[in-house]
């Protein structure tokens, strides 16, 4: 066990590695100096760490050493910002590219990890979150209200604490829009034929009744949704009773290999939003498609927020899900929408901000022929 002797000197190398960093040593220093012990996931009382510290002085190779010796490429300092973050505020695009590059190789890694049952579950970093924002079954107990944003605009909330959390607010209306009828619907070869849509989570009905807009409605609409309050909501507002609209009350994970879906033949438009899922659960979603499409021609598309409060994070679960949907026999295309409020608008009302980033990155995957 560290004594405090022991953390008193990793503490005085640490910081003496960053000092040395900052002062442009030569690399051969530095080396010695990690050779020594000098800890790379030190932060100095600014939280500033060697890898923050290389980039402030835009010392490229430095940078690649230091993920390669194991720097930690998502730590932040006492801003919030992580040393890409700083990369990309000096427009180092190549210090930026190679911390991104470690925060996919490693999120890649943890994935891998944790798909294999076979290891001990020590190895995987992951905090568990039991709050409703972290855990599907917190989430499913809790009360839920539907009221309405200072534009008039519906919005469904969540209390957790003394906070209160959107689990949709009304600003996602554009994407929603653009997504549906724009993207995924308007030139699909089987349109007027009426599609066969399955879209996972309901939370305001947006994207739905998007779909339900078609000029040829949908032949088959089948709606997963799994807490009470939104089925509450859904059926005092009719959507139980709409032509063609099938919905399936619980989680997708109950549904995702059974006859209900499976049974209903391919999809050709599946979209997928759900709400206190991590990364882990879109994947293994995203592993179900080949089973629920149509074939080639069928269109996929997600709520991309993973990550939406950081350039850095973003990039990185923007980059994975399109390595996994290529995996998977899906070729994806980006658009990048611009959702930056207007300066006059109070977008969350005092909810908690889940989205920060000026452009949201909106995947379209489309199956590859066979
Ligand atoms: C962000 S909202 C969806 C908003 C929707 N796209 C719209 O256009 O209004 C998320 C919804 O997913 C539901 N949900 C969360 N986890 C789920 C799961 N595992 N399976 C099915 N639905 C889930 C929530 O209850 C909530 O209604």
């Amino acid at each position: 066990m560290a004594t405090d002797r022991d953390i008193e000197d990793l503490s005085m190398l640490g910081g003496y590695l960053i000092f040395s960093i900052l002062h442009r040593r030569p690399l051969p220093k530095i080396l010695t100096l990690i050779d020594a012990g000098a800890p790379l996931w030190y932060q100095d009382d600014e939280g500033t760490s060697p890898l923050h510290a290389a980039v402030y002085v835009e010392n490229e190779e430095l940078v690649r050493v230091l993920i390669e010796r194991g720097a930690i490429w998502n730590a932040v300092d006492n801003l919030h910002n992580t040393a890409a973050d700083i990369a990309l505020s000096m427009n180092n695009e190549n210090c930026y590219r190679l911390i991104r590059d470690a925060g996919i190789r490693s999120e890649l890694l943890l994935d891998l990890i944790s798909s294999r049952p076979s290891l001990p579950a020590a190895i995987v970093l992951r905090a568990d979150d039991d709050t409703a924002t972290g855990s599907t079954e917190v989430f499913l107990s809790s009360k839920l209200h539907y009221t309405q944003d200072e534009h008039g605009q519906e919005i469904c909330l969540l209390r957790e604490g003394d906070k209160e959390v959107g689990v949709m607010m009304g600003w996602e209306r554009d994407i929603s829009e653009y997504c549906a009828l724009k993207l995924l619907c308007a030139d699909h070869p089987r349109l007027n034929d009426g599609l066969k849509i399955l879209n996972v989570g309901f939370g305001l009905g947006i994207i739905d009744s998007f779909f339900q807009e078609l000029p040829t409605p949908p032949a088959l609409h089948v709606i997963i949704e799994a807490h009470p309050d939104v089925q509450e909501h859904m059926r005092s507002q009719g959507w139980y009773s709409k032509p063609n609209v099938r919905i399936l009350e619980g989680k997708w994970q109950d549904y995702v290999d059974s006859l209900a879906l499976l049974g209903v033949g391919g999809f050709d438009v599946i979209y997928t939003d759900t709400f206190s899922e991590e990364y882990d659960e879109l994947h293994q979603f995203f592993k179900s498609l080949p089973d629920l499409v149509d074939g080639s021609g069928s269109r996929f598309s997600f709520f991309n927020g993973l990550g939406a409060t950081n350039v850095l994070f973003y990039d990185v679960y923007t980059n994975i899900s399109e390595m996994h949907l290529n995996d998977l026999g899906l070729d994806v295309t980006w658009t990048q929408l611009r959702v930056a409020p207007k300066a006059t608008e109070d977008r969350w009302g005092g909810s908690l901000q889940y989205f920060s980033l000026p452009f949201y990155q909106l995947p379209v995957g489309k199956m590859r022929l066979a």
